[in-house]
Order: C-alpha cells, then sequence, then structure tokens
C-alpha cells in the first residue's frame, strides 16, 4: 500500500493539476519544452510493472545543425535497496545484491542503454552510516579486480556498455569511496575517489576512508566524455566546475543519501551544476530501509536504521530535467541525449566566457592563504 510519503513530488503535483495546470507546471518547472518521452517497448514496460521497478525514459534533443551529426548517446540509472539483512555473511549479501543489479543491467541493455551508472557503493549496504567498520570490513574490495569489477566486466563486455560502479574500494590497507569505469569491452579504465567526505550527523564518513587523491578525472569513453561526482561532493560547486573544465560532457552523481540529510538540496545541486556548467549531470540515490545492529563502547548493543528516497534524475545544460524516480522501488532511468546540446548551450549562454576563472584564481589564492 502506498503511503503519501512514498509519492515523489512530481507523483503529487501530477495527482493535484489538471492537465492545463500540470502542461504549464512542467514548462515552468522543468523546461520540458526540450524534455521528450522515450518509447519503451510494451514487453518491457510491462515487465517492470510486474516486477515492481520504476522505469522511465526520455529523451534530449539538440538543434539541428549544419556542420555537426548530432551525437546521440543512451544512458542508464540504476536504483535499488539492498536484499538480504545486514546480518548476513559479506558473501551472501553481495551475491543477492548482484543477482538484482544484473536482473536491472539486462533491462537497462534491452532498452538500449551505453553508459550505466550503479549507486553509490552499490554492491553493499551502506554502513558507512553506523560508525562501525569490523563486521562489513570485508565488503571493502580492489578496484582493480574486486568481485564487484569483475562481475561487471563481464556484463559490459557482453552488452557493449560503458559501466560506472561506485564502491568502497580497499587499496592494500587504504579505503576510499571509488567509482570505477569500464569501457565497452569489459577493460577497466580507470577510476576515481571521492574529493568530499561528510560529517554531518550519522554520516560521518571521514573514519571509514580516504579524502580523494585522483582530481578531476574525465574519462573519454566511445560513448562521451564522462565524470563522476561522488555523492557529498554534490555539494562543493568547485567539485562540478573542475570536471567542466576537463571536458566533461555527463557527470554522474551516485549517491546514498536520506531524507534527513537534505533531500531539500537533492532536486537543486546537480540541476544547477548542469545549467552553471553546461554539461549533463545524473543523479542516482538508492532506495530502501537498511538496518544494523551494531555495538557501542564494545559492549551495548543499538539499532541504527537508514531510509534512502531514491529520486534519481537527469538533468540537460540547458536546464531542462526529468521527473525523479519513485521514492522507494528499485528503478532504471534512461535518457537519450543529443551531446551537441553541451556546445549549443556554452554558446547561447557565453558562461564559459564570461566566468573570470583567472579573476577567482586569484581572489581564491589568497583566501586560502589567510
Ligand atoms: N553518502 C553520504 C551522504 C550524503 O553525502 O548525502
Amino acid at each position: 500500500m502506498e503511503t503519501q510519503t512514498d509519492l515523489t513530488l512530481d507523483e503529487i503535483i501530477k495527482k493535484n493539476l489538471n492537465p492545463a495546470q500540470l502542461e504549464e507546471y512542467n514548462r515552468i518547472h522543468y523546461g520540458t519544452k526540450n524534455l521528450d518521452t522515450l518509447r519503451l517497448t510494451d514487453d518491457l514496460t510491462s515487465k517492470c510493472k510486474e516486477k515492481g521497478i520504476d522505469i522511465a525514459a526520455y529523451s534530449f534533443p539538440a538543434g539541428k545543425e549544419e556542420l555537426r551529426e548530432a551525437r546521440k548517446v543512451k544512458i542508464g540509472l540504476i536504483q535499488h535497496s539492498i536484499i538480504l539483512p545486514t546480518d548476513k555473511s559479506v558473501t551472501e549479501q553481495r551475491n543477492a545484491i548482484f543477482r538484482k543489479v544484473s536482473e536491472l543491467i539486462d533491462i537497462a541493455a534491452s532498452a538500449g542503454v551505453q553508459i550505466l551508472c550503479l549507486q553509490e557503493t552499490w554492491s553493499m549496504p551502506f554502513f558507512l552510516c553506523t560508525g562501525e567498520k569490523e563486521r562489513w570490513s570485508e565488503f571493502a574490495e580492489s578496484a582493480e579486480d574486486g568481485p564487484s569489477t569483475r562481475f561487471l566486466r563481464k556484463i559490459a563486455e557482453e552488452n557493449k556498455m560503458v559501466i560506472i560502479s561506485p564502491i568502497l574500494e580497499n587499496d592494500n590497507g587504504t579505503w576510499w569511496n571509488t567509482a570505477v569505469v569500464i569501457d565497452e569491452n569489459g577493460n577497466y579504465m580507470g577510476k576515481h575517489r571521492k574529493n568530499h567526505l561528510p560529517s554531518v550527523g550519522s554520516f560521518s564518513e571521514i573514519g571509514f576512508y580516504d579524502p580523494g587523491n585522483m582530481g578531476h578525472a574525465v574519462f573519454d569513453t566511445k560513448y562521451a566524455k564522462i565524470a563522476v561526482n561522488i555523492c557529498y561532493g554534490r555539494h562543493h560547486a568547485l567539485n562540478w566546475l573542475m570536471f567542466g573544465l576537463n571536458g566533461a560532457e555527463i557527470v554522474f552523481n551516485p549517491a546514498a543519501t536520506i531524507s534527513e540529510f537534505g533531500e531539500s538540496f537533492w532536486g537543486i545541486e546537480a540541476r544547477n551544476a548542469a545549467i552553471a556548467n553546461n554539461y549533463f549531470t545524473c543523479s542516482i540515490n538508492r532506495v530502501g530501509t537498511e538496518v544494523f545492529t551494531v555495538m557501542t563502547d564494545f559492549k551495548a548493543k543499538k539499532t541504527v536504521s537508514r531510509t534512502y528516497y531514491g529520486s534519481s534524475y537527469i538533468t540537460a545544460p540547458n536546464g531542462c530535467r526529468t521527473p525523479a524516480l519513485s521514492r522507494v522501488k528499485d528503478g532504471l532511468l534512461v535518457g537519450e541525449l543529443d551531446l551537441n546540446l553541451c556546445r549549443q548551450v556554452k554558446d547561447q549562454w557565453g558562461f564559459n566566457m564570461t566566468s573570470r576563472l583567472d579573476m577567482y584564481a586569484t581572489e581564491l589564492a589568497h583566501a586560502t592563504n589567510k
């Protein structure tokens, strides 16, 4: 039974406006003159309905150009819950997630997805909000050849799909919050490590892994130039800026975040980054409730429970965004992006030309030398 809090803002609006009001709302709020619904096959739609998977697909057309062909790419964002209780073995929990994600990626492949992004530390329960390491430390794995990378490399090759796999990396005893990029031939392409770590309320991740030391990599994949801004990095405008300056056309923001931790920011920050940096942004958040029994000061036990609100969405460089996926269901959001839109918006608005980066570089150097 769906409760009121299960509904996204989009679903509440849709339920309460008449068609004319809804059209005007979408025009002003989403800029939907640049967003078309992408048709999915009846078979895919009914399969997802039967399995309770929220699937949606949109296309972001660009203006027709005389000297350049359209550069269309199909991306997919997958949000999902964990399956087994967090007191099961690491292997059982991880394999259960592998089975679920494998099914969701099959659906994405059927929809023609070429670049797929999974959520933050997708192959484990998000124990980084519990303050306890030991119980779940074996979820931390090698970026280059750990279980999650090995599992996805085969799938990437079979489907000619670039896959972004955000994991908890164990690099010879040092942990990082890392996004691995696998190319369409199933080769390990590289990784990005989360630059900004939260220490807010129960989301104090600074005790678990180190701040990223790999800057702002842009991966020149077969389909597009992509980058990954992991979770809390969405709150840092300069983080977004650097990916753009390094040439990203699509920046993925895989997250694991809860309503108490700024849900009202969720629809703003990545959307603003797309507008300010003239690229596409893709926001992915997990769903479901995760319950942990943790030890406090080595004797008492306490229960930690966190509920994630999904709401994954895509924004184009012109600020046009999709409605969000479900707050409670596993989901796949497909976007057909014409990458020509990045330069068209750059040329139209001139944000690059008017950014005055030299001025800010001087002022930032001064401000940080105090
Ligand atoms: N994954 C940490 C919670 C947040 O940054 O929203």
